[in-house]
Parts: structure tokens; sequence; C-alpha cells
């Protein structure tokens, strides 16, 4: 049960002292419920045999899902439906994923699955990340679930089994960072650009130990969408995790899912709902304040998402010898601005930007445009419902009509182990959230953007301004 001091409390105090089964000592970490635990194929197999080798069963079967998404090709199926696996090594750590969830009796999203898609696109949209909880992934954009005001956070695989066995978890007890962010952003910026200005600020290492909180006007005003957006990247500020109170935003999300509560049950919930957020007055460990107005589209220039520039910012003076290999990498220069630089590839998807609203803003600026002859750009969304959904808006011809791939739902290639890659040298304007040395592929080079800046970009060919299409208006 919550411990009711008279002190106000932050969010992050009450979702811990809510899940606490033991409490944290000098000599030993807390011991935290698990309220739900999800589940992939690339960070699951050590901890099933861990189980096996043990003789021990699952937990709570029933509040563990599973979904496959980083190993699963997203190129048109064959046609008898069959996949087209990257390799041998991909179709046998999915299929085994399956085996290992159905032998536990896990509800699990293999290929085929009308839910399949990626882990967190996956639980929000058909309501199973809800606020109050606790959720952990063997993957470290977990964080995202926060965003429902939820303490989720990313695992390590022993953990997962750790997880799987007891349902709990030792964990020890973070820090928080308030990242209060006001006013309106200017024109042509989405959540992308504003949580890439906030790790430009914090910077990759700022956050470690801490748990952000983000608050103010301007993430109020977000929808769920793009909250899930805000909080994803947390990890990439060093942060945890990454939340946001519950409002009425988060309820009117649930109430829309298949699984959310209804009715009486959605009542009760909201009602319980409510206290999900900081008291008045709550003290946090460090306060950032943003303001919104002075955020422009922002993307990358570097090899770690803490080089965030403004779209028409000039690449600062190399300071150091990372920053000069990570130029050198790049093939950037000092002093000259971004916009321009010819592109290779654009890549829309992944667990930041492949929901229906990312996809929808691509398709504004893509409908009636081409592609630049020389770049290939890949449209995936991020789960089967995206998909389907995009599918009923006729997002699929928009984009096949520019001459954009469209894609089946997977991971892709923000992390270039299924197949989508781009080559050595290749320059990937990219919705996703990491850009270090070869995360598209060897030598492969990331600029980390919007959608809207990804799809202007792709129509123009060079990195580009998303506030000029505006200007462009609609083709003839
Ligand atoms: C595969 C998984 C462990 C990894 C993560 O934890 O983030 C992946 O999702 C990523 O984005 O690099
Ligand atoms: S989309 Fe990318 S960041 Fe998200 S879970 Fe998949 S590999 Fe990790």
């Amino acid at each position: 049960m919550p411990s009711h001091s008279a002190a106000p409390r932050t969010l992050y105090d009450k979702l811990w002292d809510a899940h606490v089964v033991v409490p944290e000592t000098v000599e030993a970490p807390a011991l935290l419920y698990v309220d739900l635990h999800l589940v992939h194929e690339v960070t699951s197999p050590q901890a099933f045999a861990e189980l096996e080798r043990r003789g021990l069963p699952v937990r709570r079967p029933d509040r563990t899902v599973g979904t496959t998404d980083h190993s699963t090709p997203t190129s048109p199926r064959g046609r008898d439906g069959s996949y087209r696996y990257a390799n041998e090594a991909t179709r046998r750590q999915v299929a085994l994923f399956s085996a290992n969830c159905q032998r536990h009796g896990i509800e699990a999203f293999g290929m085929g699955a009308p839910d399949r898609g990626i882990v967190h696109v996956v639980a929000p949209e058909i309501g199973l990340t809800r606020p109050g909880m606790t959720i952990v992934c063997g993957d470290s954009h977990t964080s995202t679930h926060g965003a429902f005001g939820a303490l989720a956070f990313g695992i390590g695989t022993s953990e997962v089994a750790q997880v799987l066995a007891t349902q709990c978890l030792l964990q020890r007890k973070a820090r928080t960072m308030a990242v209060t962010i006001d006013g309106p952003p200017g024109p042509g910026v989405t959540a992308k650009d504003i949580i890439l200005h906030v790790i430009g600020v914090v910077g990759t290492h700022g956050g470690v130990g801490h748990v952000i909180e983000y608050r103010g006007e301007t993430v109020r005003a977000l929808d769920m969408e793009q909250r899930m957006t805000l909080c994803n990247m947390s990890i990439e500020a060093g942060a945890r995790s990454g939340m946001i109170a519950a409002d009425a935003t988060t309820l009117a999300w649930i109430a829309n899912t298949p699984r959310g509560p209804k009715g009486r049950e959605l009542e009760a919930c909201a009602a319980e709902w409510a206290q999900w957020r900081s008291d008045e007055g709550a003290m946090f460990d460090v306060e950032v304040h943003i303001d919104a107005r002075d955020i422009r589209p922002t993307l990358t220039w570097g090899t770690h998402p803490g080089t965030a520039l403004a779209v028409d910012a000039s690449v600062p003076v190399a300071t150091s010898d990372e920053d000069q290999q990570a130029l050198a990498y790049m093939g950037l220069e000092s002093g000259r601005s971004l916009l321009g630089t010819p592109i290779d590839v654009a890549f829309v998807g992944s667990c930041t930007n492949g929901r229906l609203g990312d996809l929808r803003e691509v398709a504004r600026i893509l409908r009636g445009r081409r592609v630049a002859k020389h770049v290939r750009m890949l449209v995936v969304p991020g789960s089967e419902a995206v998909k389907r959904a995009a599918e009923i808006e006729g997002i699929d011809r928009v984009v096949r009509a520019a001459g954009a791939e469209w894609r089946e739902p997977g991971c892709s290639m923000c992390i270039a182990m299924n197949g989508d890659l781009a080559q050595p040298g290749q320059l990937v304007v990219s919705t996703s959230n990491r850009n270090f040395e070869g995360r598209q592929g060897p030598g492969a080079r990331t600029v980390l953007a919007s959608p809207s800046t990804a799809a202007w970009s792709a129509v123009c060919g060079v990195l580009s301004d998303p506030r000029q299409w505006a200007a462009a208006g609609d083709p003839a």
C-alpha cells in the first residue's frame, strides 16, 4: 500500500512507494513489484534458458506479454504470405521466442498476429500500458510507457529472468529531475524536435541516475503519441526513465483502446488515476526549465543524440577529439549548416516516430510529391494496427505514389539487425532515436530528425528545413 506521508511527493515517489515490497537499505536494493512485464525476441532467450536450467515456472504469465519486432523482416511478404528473414539466425530467434512464450503460457504476438509490432507501440495501443503501473522490459526504450503516468524502464537479460521467475525486481531508488517546458513551440516543431532540444540542453549523461518528469503547459498540450516520443528518448539523456502525469488526455487514449476499461470500470479507473501526478510543492533533485519558443526544428550532426542542432544553425566547432571523430565519421564540417547536405536514405519509423500521427505528418508532405531520385525512403509502421489504420486513410498509397517504400511493421532500420540497413558512407535522415557509429549499418551515417524533416528532406534530396514545406504550399 502507498505510504501516506504528509510531505508532498513527486509522481516517481508515489509510484515507487506503491510498489515497494521490501524497502531498500544501505546494504541492499529495494524489491519492487512489477505490474507488467513486456518481452521480445532479442533479450528473452537467455532468460527463458535460465528458467529452464533451474526448473522454474513463470510466476505471472498473465502479467507478461510478448511481441516480435527487432529481428522481423519488414520487406513485403512473398506471394504465399511468407516472410523473408534477413538470415537463419533471425528466423530462429523469432521461432524460439514464440515457442518459449507458448511453453510458459505467455500471450505473445508472433508473425501474422494482428496485434504484433514494436513492443513500445503495441502495449500502449492495445491498452496494456496504464497509469500507476510499474512496467519493465528488456529494452532501454521502455521509458516510452512513462508517458501514461507509469514507472517504466528497461532491464537487462538477467533481470528479465528475475522478473519472469518472481514478478519482482531489485532496484535502487533514482534521483528525480523535472524538465518543465512552457510556451508555444515554434512553427514546424514536433515532439521529436522538443526532445532532441531537451537532450541537447541536458546532455547525454545529464540524466544519469535520474528519472525525468516532463511537465509544463507545452507538455500538457501534447497528445499521447507526442508524449510517448518525449518519454521514449529520456534514455538518450542518460535517464533511467521518463514520465508524464496522467490527465484527461491519458484517460481518453486508454478509453479508446481495445483492452482498456470501459463504462463503470473506466469511471473507477479515472478516479484512481487522478493520483498519478506530482503533489503541489513536491521537490525534485534537479530542475530544468525550457522555453518552447526557443525550440526550432532540430536534428543531430554527430554520433550521439546530444549533438542536437537547430536545423538552420551551424555545426559547432569541434572542441574535443570525440567531436572531431564524429565530424569525420559523419563527413561534416564545423561552421557549416546542415541544410543542403545530400542524403541517401530517409527512414520513418521506430518506437519513437512510427505511430499513426507520425505517418500522417509524412503523408501530408508527400501527397502529390515525389521523393528525390537518388533517395531511398522507407516508411515503416510501428505495428500492424498502425499499418491498418494508415491504410484505411490511404497513407500507404500516398507513400507509394511518392516513390517511397511502404513496409511491414518492425524496428527496421532503427537497428540494422533485420535486413534493413544503409550502406557504408550513406547518410540517413532518420526518425529513430540512436545515431552512434554503425547503428544503421556498418559505416552508415545517421542524422536524427522529426518525421516532417525526414519527409521534406526526402523530397528535396538534401537535409531541409520543414518550415519551407509549409511555405511551398500544396503541389499543383
Ligand atoms: C535490443 C535491445 C536490447 C535494444 C535496447 O535495449 O534498446 C534495442 O531496442 C535498441 O534500441 O538498441
Ligand atoms: S524501434 Fe529501435 S529503439 Fe525502438 S525498440 Fe526497436 S530497435 Fe529499440
